[in-house]
């Protein structure tokens, strides 16, 4: 039986990546996608609207607020989205038997463990973008039986969307010098990647809910990443890349968010 899957958000990075790669399949899987104008999932008579009128599989929420440091000076409008909107579709798909696919984050640990992060780590945020997320995470785990929750690190799309991916390229051809910090270290995960896991959950009807974590494999710093965009897109000679461990931000982020897949 084909499966129909909305995919809220849709409009992000990742929302577009999942578009382009599956709309047009040939697996048996029909796509609905909905950006924040068709959906808002803060708006609870909208959301209630929306499912009572439309019968869906899966929902694979991509919607959220995504800026870090804005996040510290407006926490209430990161929450409103990361927590009460994703507590909204957890309800819509309990009442509607919907498998709930979420996107969470490594910034739900304080990055103070020395090893990749699993699962069964006790987590910690130390900003609020981190702090919302997992609030979300916890709406879902009360409400759900049957959902995914899918924490991802260093997102970034070569296409679509705001990630330091296309910040570096984007500044490679108009600055001089850049400075980039090497207190972070994760794992960069191309949408693709991600994009290809969910859409096997589904396809494979896994059944196997609960809590995972997908990255790509490679764990660096945020510099080394950034050397490695530049000589990927052959622009080493663009720009002087240098190295800080004093890169000023408003939000904290951990020191370590590799996570073990
Ligand atoms: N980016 C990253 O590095 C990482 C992201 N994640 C998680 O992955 C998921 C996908 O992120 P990504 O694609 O990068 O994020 P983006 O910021 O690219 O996309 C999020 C989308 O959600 C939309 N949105 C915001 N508020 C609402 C709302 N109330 N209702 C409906 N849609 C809304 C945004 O619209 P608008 O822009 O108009 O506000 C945007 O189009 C998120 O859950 C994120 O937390 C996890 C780890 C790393
Ligand atoms: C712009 C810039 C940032 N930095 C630093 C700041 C920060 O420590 C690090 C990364 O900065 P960004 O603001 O691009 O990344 P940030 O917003 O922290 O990225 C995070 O986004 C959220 C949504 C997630 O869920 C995380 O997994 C992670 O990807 O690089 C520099 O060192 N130099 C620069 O020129």
């Amino acid at each position: 039986m084909r499966k129909k899957i909305l995919v809220t958000g849709a409009d992000g990075q990742l929302g577009k990546t999942i578009k382009e790669l599956y709309s047009n399949n040939n697996l048996e899987l029909d796509f609905i996608f909905v950006g924040k104008t068709e959906l808002d999932i803060t708006n609870q008579n909208k959301v209630d609207t929306y499912f009572h009128n439309n019968k869906f599989d899966y929902c694979i929420n991509c919607a959220a607020y995504t800026n870090v440091e804005q996040a510290e000076k407006t926490p209430k409008v990161a929450y409103k989205i990361n927590a009460e909107g994703v507590m909204n579709l957890a309800h819509k798909c309990l009442e509607n038997d919907i498998v709930l696919i979420h996107i969470s984050t490594d910034y739900v640990f304080d990055g103070e463990k020395e090893e990749p992060y699993t699962i069964n780590d006790i987590t910690n945020p130390i900003n609020e973008y981190g702090k919302s997320k997992l609030e979300g995470e916890k709406h879902i785990q009360q409400i759900l039986a049957k959902y995914f929750i899918i924490r991802t690190s260093w997102l970034y799309s070569k296409k679509y969307g705001n990630n330091f991916y296309k910040f570096i390229v984007n500044k490679a051809n108009t600055v001089k010098e850049l400075s980039i910090t090497t207190e972070q270290t994760g794992c960069p995960t191309d949408t693709v990647s991600l994009s290809s896991y969910i859409i096997n959950l589904i396809d494979k009807n896994d059944k196997s809910f609960g809590l995972y974590h997908f990255c790509d494999k490679k764990a660096m710093t945020w510099y080394a990443f950034a050397k490695q965009i530049l000589l990927e897109n052959n622009l080493n000679h663009k720009t002087n890349l240098i190295k800080t461990d004093n890169y000023r931000t408003f939000a904290r982020r951990p020191k370590n968010s590799v996570l073990a897949n």
